[in-house]
């Protein structure tokens, strides 16, 4: 069957919960199975049952690979690669259990898995990639929405790599960076890098000043505009309301330390908006309002917090960008990937750590900055490398910080410095490990945190000082469902903050009552991710009240809000793009697949002063040594030695 000529069946068709099947062939019977032991969703195998049955499709291995692909999409993944899968099947899915349901379709090896999805008519393969459900290359699979995905932010990169460097004026260089070193200073680097291409990526840990270099950039941008006569229309974004409101916060902050005139200074905005409302979100449609046909109106933008950026936001991103634009993305590319698919700035920055730029490059930055880079050119740099680059010095925390050699040892893996340091006594770390046969976590501890929030509201201080003030402190779990979730943990903590009188009562909406947004609301202006704080207005009506731009409060009588929940704790990714002094970091006692590095990474550095981890040696140990690997084809095609 020929799926060329029937565009929108894909979107009928794509996994969606909504659509059940009665079934009809053998295949069902292992897809059921499997479905039963958790490893596919009901959704995974509804979905290659119903496009299977609509082509006439009954070969067992598209069955199956159709379910895997649905399946690993589900987990985050872009595709799955066949030959990997031989390997190592999925968590409860052993290799003789996949390698039978294989065979008894009669393939018996990667090679012959990937011949029958190239007879499919369910597949494309190239070169022929007609539109169909799943594109094969080589041996990866995708759903064709996907791979398209893949496809336009890859040839999107590649383009950026055939345009000529734009100038960079070297003595305002300077002028920006007027302090020398013995050693390379990254964030000039970085600017000249970005000030010269189309596209460019900074990335860095907390503190590392990605914020000041950004600043610093866009200050070089508009000043070579003036001199140019031709201004800029800069825009900022982030992908929450929260990254978008301390992107704001720090812009501002850092514009006023420029050694630059008022008319540059006033020149770079400071307002950031998230990357829905920038693409003009119709709110339930997955199509933005600028596109490939309506683009933005801006010659360069500048995209924060970038690791939480799935790939089809990415993409999308990518065609509403004019051809002449540049766009700069800034973000740390160790910390948790994006909820939805993909890990765009992880597969951009894979090779960062070590390979830098290729010579002739590495020369031309040199000359423009006046640092000794040259060192750094390597021959066998891929042409993405030209694009990123690395700050490593965190201004945030000192040489002995303990959240800052905590961060380090578990980005760098180091179980052992990760136990060493939690051990190490340091003022702003602490560890607490649970009792032998500890089932439920310590609330009155963990509650202690908001002492002053709570006499903040009693006090009935205004809204911007409780705002201030209940933002210094979070606990993040790093599960959502058990007596360590944030579920349990939340309600836990509502009934705590009860029985000390400081709610009256936690079933309905009480003075202090922490809520976050659940959902987008268009109506409201609203964005998932938003935090607002439940306190009287000036006629004693409760009302709950959120952070507007420019710090402006807005408040909602609480009957408005339909989707949120509690939030004296919250998931370490829903804590992505924002920071707090101190954070109570709460893991399970029981093993998770969720415990990674990336997580606890994440977590940590939530922590500007002080963080606390609650978790047993074994799974931090564990955690450290565990990376979230997301497959695409992203890495192969960027970083191809
Ligand atoms: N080169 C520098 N020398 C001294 N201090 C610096 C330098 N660069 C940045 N800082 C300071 O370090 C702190 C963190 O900088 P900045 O906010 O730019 O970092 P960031 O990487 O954006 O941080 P975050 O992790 O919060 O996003 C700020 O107080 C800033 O003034």
């Amino acid at each position: 069957m020929d799926f060329s000529n029937q565009t929108g069946i894909f979107d009928q068709l794509t996994p969606s919960e909504d659509r059940l099947l009665e079934n009809g062939s053998p295949a069902q019977v292992s897809l059921s199975t499997l479905q039963a032991k958790g490893v596919f969703r009901a959704i995974d195998c509804q979905w290659i049952e119903q496009l299977a049955q609509h082509a006439g499709e009954n070969d067992h291995s598209v069955w199956m690979a159709g379910a895997l692909c649905s399946a690993y999409l589900g987990a985050g993944h872009i595709c799955i690669d066949l030959a990997t899968l031989w390997q190592m099947p999925p968590e409860g899915m052993s290799v003789d259990e996949l390698r039978n349901a294989l065979a008894a379709g009669g393939v018996n090896s990667v090679q012959a898995w990937c011949d029958a999805l190239n007879a499919s008519c369910l597949v494309a393969t190239a070169p022929n990639l007609a539109e169909r459900p799943m594109v094969l290359v080589g041996t990866r699979l995708y759903l064709y929405r996907y791979y398209q995905y893949e496809q336009q932010v890859l040839n999107y990169f590649k383009k950026q790599f055939d345009v000529a460097p734009f100038d960079v004026d070297a003595g305002l260089l300077a002028q920006l960076f007027p302090e020398t070193s013995e050693t390379v200073n990254w964030q000039k680097v970085s600017v000249a890098n970005a000030a010269s291409l189309p596209f460019s990526v900074i990335s860095g840990g907390p503190g590392t000043g990605k914020t000041t270099t950004v600043t610093k950039l866009l200050a070089l941008l508009v000043a070579q505009s003036f001199s140019q006569g031709k201004p800029l229309r800069i825009e900022l974004a982030a992908p929450t309301g929260k990254a978008a409101a301390r992107l704001t916060e720090s812009i501002s902050s850092a514009k006023a330390d420029l050694p630059l005139s008022d008319e540059i200074k006033q020149a770079i905005p400071e307002q950031a908006s998230t990357l829905h409302r920038l693409l003009g979100s119709d709110f339930g449609r997955s199509r933005f309002k600028h596109n490939k046909d309506n683009p933005l109106h801006l010659d360069v933008l500048l995209v924060d917090e970038v690791s939480m950026v799935d790939l089809p936001m990415m993409a999308k991103l990518i065609d509403a960008m004019p051809p002449h634009a540049r766009l700069i993305l800034l973000g740390d590319k160790d910390q948790l990937a994006s909820v939805e698919a993909g890990s765009v700035l992880g597969d951009l920055s894979f090779g960062i750590e070590n390979v830098y730029f290729q010579p002739e490059w590495a020369a031309r930055l040199a000359f423009v900055t006046g640092e000794d880079i040259t060192p750094f050119g390597n021959a066998l740099a891929p042409p993405i490398s030209r694009a990123l680059t690395l700050l490593r010095t965190s201004y945030r925390f000192h040489a002995n910080s303990g959240i800052g050699h905590l961060a380090k040892a578990m980005n760098a893996g180091d179980a052992k410095g990760v136990l060493r340091c939690l051990q190490s006594g340091c003022d702003d770390v602490h560890w607490c490990v649970p009792d032998e046969g500890q089932t439920k976590a310590d609330i009155a501890t963990l509650a202690k945190g908001y002492d002053d929030y709570w006499e903040a509201v009693r006090q009935k201080r205004g809204i911007a000082e409780l705002y201030a003030t209940f933002s210094r402190y979070q606990i993040l779990t790093a599960v959502r469902q058990g007596e360590f979730g944030v579920e349990k943990i939340n309600a836990h903590l509502e009934l705590y903050f009860y029985q000390r009188g400081r709610v009256k009562d936690p079933h309905v909406w009480y003075p202090g009552k922490a809520v976050m947004l659940t959902r987008n609301d268009a109506a409201l202006g609203l964005f998932n991710g938003d935090i607002g704080l439940c306190m009287p207005d000036d006629s004693q009506r409760l009302r709950v009240w959120f952070m507007q731009p420019v710090g402006r409060f807005t408040g909602l009588l609480p009957s408005r809000l339909s989707e949120f929940e509690v939030v004296f704790a919250m998931t370490v990714h829903k804590s992505q793009g924002s920071e707090f002094d101190r954070v109570a970091l709460l893991l399970p006692i029981t093993p998770s697949p969720v415990l990674t590095k990336e997580l606890l990474y994440t977590g940590i550095t939530r922590a500007k002063k002080d963080v606390t981890l609650w978790g047993a040696s074994s799974l931090i140990r564990n955690a450290t040594h565990a990376r979230i690997q997301r497959h695409s084809g992203l890495i192969e095609a960027l970083w191809p030695n």
